[in-house]
């Protein structure tokens, strides 16, 4: 382990600076940033030794004063910390999450939500990017509420009132002088120093109405109508759980479980919604720049489902189209949405590999070193989804190559405080790529490709944002 100083924390596109500190200083480093500490983890072995084998430790979140403790977004499952709200959240979570419940429940809002996205690309094909937004938004609320708006109460636009409060969070990002002396919470707001204060009201007002809008919408429809002609939601189901408990549980055990709904259905579309939007829009960029690999896709998808039927859930899958499914994970491999997985802090002190590392910590993953990693993967910065694929020798067939890492393994986080949309991300995205490559042929404009140079490197090719 090697230690850096603050001044080389990196401001933008982070997670190339965390790659070139693996060559000076080895797959861990520690930095004193603003008061905080870092531990940079740059290869896999040990992402998984300290996140995944040793995560009922590597388990807490952290969070800043004014975002997280005045505005709320403390709340949000992802910036939860750890302890028994937390795992109530992933209690309701993972049951509602899970494959077979995606498949069952969501499907349907999945393809209709794609044939709108093939209709917006036959009358505005160069509006892909936003209508790929519009889209993952609309049906992350779909998933979370069943609906997109609440029509009683005057229809206000959910996604706007999630994409303004993702520019509080922008405004925020850097930190105010509160989040490094936390007294300066108890300063009045009509103090004249303290705008920064009556900002955070205003901005807390803005987050609670948009936390409970939906949610009191969907919990009214369905105590008038137990549920009756109301749509799969991760609300609607889990709150019908909870009311189907109501004879042993007491008034407050209730509550408790309705705020935890309330809490982890708003955090769906924070975590879930640009997330699926990032697959979807590199599958887009990679079938683009390479027309060999689309016309292996689309050649599956011909032979597979052919032109007289949609593609449905039921082809989905390696055993089924394998070249579609290697696509998909190259396209997760190639542009990990989350570069820099969110930080996992010890509950305790550690000892790890003889160095001690304090409770409290930040230990952030550096998955896009993970994809960029030769040892892993032959020419990481090149994309080819054959590298997951290995041809069966009894019938020549394609199956997984298991013995290459899937992104699986590393593209949504480690251990306990592992990804859990991801079932619903990937299915998401899987139907995406099917409609799109079923219907149409995509071609970059003016003919550009990979051999042009076109955005030739990783770094113009990628923007490694927090959703890249
Ligand atoms: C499809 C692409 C997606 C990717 C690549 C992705 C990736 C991630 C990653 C890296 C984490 C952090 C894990 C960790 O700390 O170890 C995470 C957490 C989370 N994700 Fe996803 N995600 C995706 C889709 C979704 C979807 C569709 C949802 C829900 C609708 C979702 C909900 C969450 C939640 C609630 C957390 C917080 C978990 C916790 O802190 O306990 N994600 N995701």
């Amino acid at each position: 382990m090697a230690c850096t100083d603050a001044f080389d924390m990196p401001l933008g596109k982070a997670p190339l600076t965390y790659g070139k500190w693996l060559e000076r200083y080895g797959p861990l480093t520690w930095v004193v940033a603003s008061g905080k500490q870092y531990l940079i983890v740059n290869d896999y072995e040990t992402m998984k030794e300290l996140m995944e084998k040793r995560g009922n430790i590597y388990i807490d979140r952290d969070s800043t004063v004014l975002l997280g403790e005045l505005i709320g977004q403390k709340t949000l499952t992802h910036r939860t910390p750890y302890g028994p709200t937390w795992r109530q959240h992933r209690r309701f979570l993972n049951r509602a999450l899970m494959a077979p419940i995606v498949k069952r429940d969501y499907s349907a809002a999945m393809i209709r939500k794609t044939l709108a996205f093939l209709n917006a690309l036959v009358d505005r094909p160069q509006d892909f990017l936003m209508e790929n937004k519009k889209m993952t938004a609309e049906l992350v609320t779909e998933i979370s509420y069943g609906m997109i708006e609440d029509d009683e109460d005057g229809g206000h636009d959910f996604v706007k009132m999630h994409l303004d409060i993702a520019k509080i969070s922008a405004t925020t990002a850097e930190g105010y002088w509160v989040d490094y002396l936390p007294w300066m919470k108890h300063i009045p707001p009509w103090t004249p120093l303290a705008q920064w204060k009556r900002d955070a009201i205003k901005w807390r007002k803005q987050y609670d109405f948009a936390r409970d809008y939906m949610f009191d919408a969907v919990k009214k429809q369905l105590l008038n109508t137990r549920g009756e002609g109301m749509p799969a939601s991760l609300v609607r189901n889990t709150l019908q759980e909870v009311y189907s408990q109501q004879d042993s549980k007491s008034g407050e055990e209730l509550q408790n479980d309705e705020t935890a709904i309330k809490q982890t259905s708003f955090s769906l579309f924070r975590a879930g919604a640009e997330t699926t939007e990032s697959v979807i829009r590199t599958f887009l960029l990679a079938m683009t720049l390479h027309p060999e690999a689309q016309a292996r896709v689309r050649s599956e998808i011909d032979a597979v489902i052919g032109p007289n039927r949609f593609p449905s859930v039921d082809d989905k899958g390696p055993e089924k189209m394998p070249y579609l499914e290697a696509t998909l994970l190259e396209s997760m491999r190639w542009n990990p949405p989350v570069s820099s997985i969110l930080p996992h802090l010890p509950i305790r002190d550690d000892i790890f590999r003889g160095y001690f590392i304090p409770k409290g910590t930040a230990v952030v993953g550096n998955a896009w070193q993970v994809s960029r990693d030769p040892q892993l993967y032959h020419q990481p910065s090149v994309f080819n989804p054959e590298r997951f694929l290995k041809r069966n020798e009894n019938d020549g067939s394609l199956t997984l190559d298991t013995s290459v890492l899937s992104p699986w393994e590393f593209v949504f986080g480690f251990g306990r405080r592992i990804c859990p949309g991801r079932d619903l991300g990937f299915q998401a995205a899987w139907i995406t790529a099917a409609f799109v490559l079923w219907a149409f042929e995509m071609r970059a404009k003016d003919g550009m490709s990979m051999e042009d140079g076109y955005m030739a490197t990783d770094e113009e090719r990628f923007n490694f944002a927090a959703i890249s």
